[in-house]
């Protein structure tokens, strides 16, 4: 791995060294001040960009279209919550998304699976352990936003994501969140209508160079990408995993976000 990932600069092979355990405390640090942390050109940067240009050609021909109106929550209601409240407000996604079962062999595949950035990201978020999901369409994806497309405000459905941007756009396609802005306990609708409405001060902007791993805490953190301009594509790999091993998503879920059912 070591010819793809910054082993030098990120020790994840070495979990018995000093600097490991210097990353791990940067990191959990990162976490719980900004609810995310980076490791800079992780992947080494002209790998990052030679994987986007090696899933181009699929991209073009095999990808998904996610194309669709929907809410924060990705859901059609929520209970309590009447049809026009303002948090419920509807946003244009459009993105092109390759899944896990049409990735076999690529460097992103290599990436997912590989036991010892599993095990870093366990201990970062203080967890026992953490699985690959069990699900052909959503343990893991790349995908590209062209001119014009953007992936617009949501929570995740699992509680971090772990992303590798692989090509940068010339311009737009920023990464804007607003940290923490619900808990398990309060949705904090009006907050979420104030964000949507465009009134939130807290809203960040995170700009990576190419081939960053990146952390985030999603279930609690809206965020969106914004459109991209040009001719130059934005493509990212997305990473999740589960606390638990065997997660799937529903059918419903698979549908919607990859417009067939496996
Ligand atoms: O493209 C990105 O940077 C974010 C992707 C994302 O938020 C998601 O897949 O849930
Ligand atoms: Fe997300």
């Amino acid at each position: 791995m070591n010819t793809y990932l910054d082993l030098e600069k990120f020790p994840l092979d070495r979990p018995d060294s000093p600097a490991y355990a210097n990353l791990v405390a940067r990191c959990k640090s990162d976490m719980a001040t900004h609810g995310m942390f980076n490791l800079d050109a992780f992947l080494r940067p002209e790998y990052a960009q030679a994987e986007a240009e090696a899933l181009t050609p699929k991209m073009d021909s095999e990808s998904f279209n996610h194309k669709r109106a929907h809410n924060v929550y990705f859901k059609k209601s929520i209970p309590g919550l009447s049809e026009d409240h303002p948090a419920l407000k509807l946003f244009e996604t459009s993105n092109n998304t390759l899944c896990n079962d049409q990735l076999a062999g690529s460097v992103v595949e290599k990436i997912y699976t590989w036991p010892p950035l599993q095990r870093f990201l366990a201990e970062v978020m203080d967890k026992p352990a953490l699985y690959p999901m069990d699900d052909p369409l959503a343990a893991f994806n790349v995908m590209r936003y062209q001119e014009g497309q953007a992936l617009n405000w949501h929570f995740d459905r699992s509680e971090f994501t772990v992303t590798v941007l692989l090509q940068a756009p010339d311009e737009g396609g920023l990464f804007e969140y607003r940290t923490d802005l619900r808990t398990a306990d309060d949705p904090n609708y009006d907050g979420v209508a104030r964000l949507l409405a465009g009134e939130d001060p807290q809203m960040q902007q995170m700009n990576v160079v190419p081939g960053t791993l990146n952390v985030f805490r999603g279930v609690n953190t809206p965020h969106r990408v914004t459109p991209v301009k040009g001719d130059r594509a934005r493509m990212i790999a997305v990473l999740t995993y589960y606390e638990t091993p065997g997660a799937r998503f529903t059918q419903t879920e698979q549908l919607g976000f990859y417009g067939r059912t496996a």
